[in-house]
């Protein structure tokens, strides 16, 4: 059995913090602003995996409202996603992402951050598509004001769930 699920996240640049997407610091002046490290990429995966198991968001299981979630490394937060995915009875069969921004360039650290995701999701590096594109200076991320981040997941049941 398959199962398909969506994830969508934004978050607002804030100066004084470092830029961390898909799980490596990437250098420009700006950092994103959120409760954990804000990882933008890593979020939509885990909610996308969330959402095809119907369990609702990553907000439910790492509220906002919590200190033991303050500055969280995103890498964390998406593996307890993929044990709980596995628990499940399920793999992942392929995840396609896109992160959302003028600025900076993302194309020379894509192989990098596939490479960090493909480990936390547990799969083969040619399970994990990740992209960039700019949204030609429209609309929020167009004015530099943040970025966004878009995934798409298929997961594979292969055996029978253990909780
Ligand atoms: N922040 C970004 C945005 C885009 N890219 C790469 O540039 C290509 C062209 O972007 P358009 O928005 O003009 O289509 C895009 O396909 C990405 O490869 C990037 O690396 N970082
Ligand atoms: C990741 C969490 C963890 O507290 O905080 P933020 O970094 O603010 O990220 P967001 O995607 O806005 O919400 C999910 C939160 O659970």
């Amino acid at each position: 059995m398959f199962r398909i699920g969506h994830g969508f996240d934004v978050h607002a640049f804030a100066e004084g913090r470092p830029l961390i997407i898909g799980g490596i610091e990437i250098p420009h002046e700006l950092g994103l602003k959120g409760h954990s490290d804000a990882d933008v990429l890593l979020h939509t995966m885990a909610d996308a995996i969330l959402g095809a198991l119907a369990l609702g968001d990553i907000g439910k299981f790492f509220p906002d409202t919590d200190e033991a979630y303050k500055d969280m490394d995103s890498k964390v937060l998406l593996s307890e996603v993929v044990d709980m995915m596995e628990r499940k009875g399920y793999r992942l069969g392929n995840i396609d992402a896109v992160i959302m921004a003028e600025k900076p360039k993302f194309r020379p650290y894509i192989d990098e951050m596939r490479q960090v995701s493909a480990s936390l999701l547990k799969t083969d590096l040619s399970n994990v598509n990740i992209k960039a594109t700019t949204t030609e200076k429209l609309g929020f991320t167009g004015r530099g004001e943040g970025i966004a981040s878009e995934a798409v997941v298929l997961l594979e049941k292969w055996r029978n769930h253990n909780g």
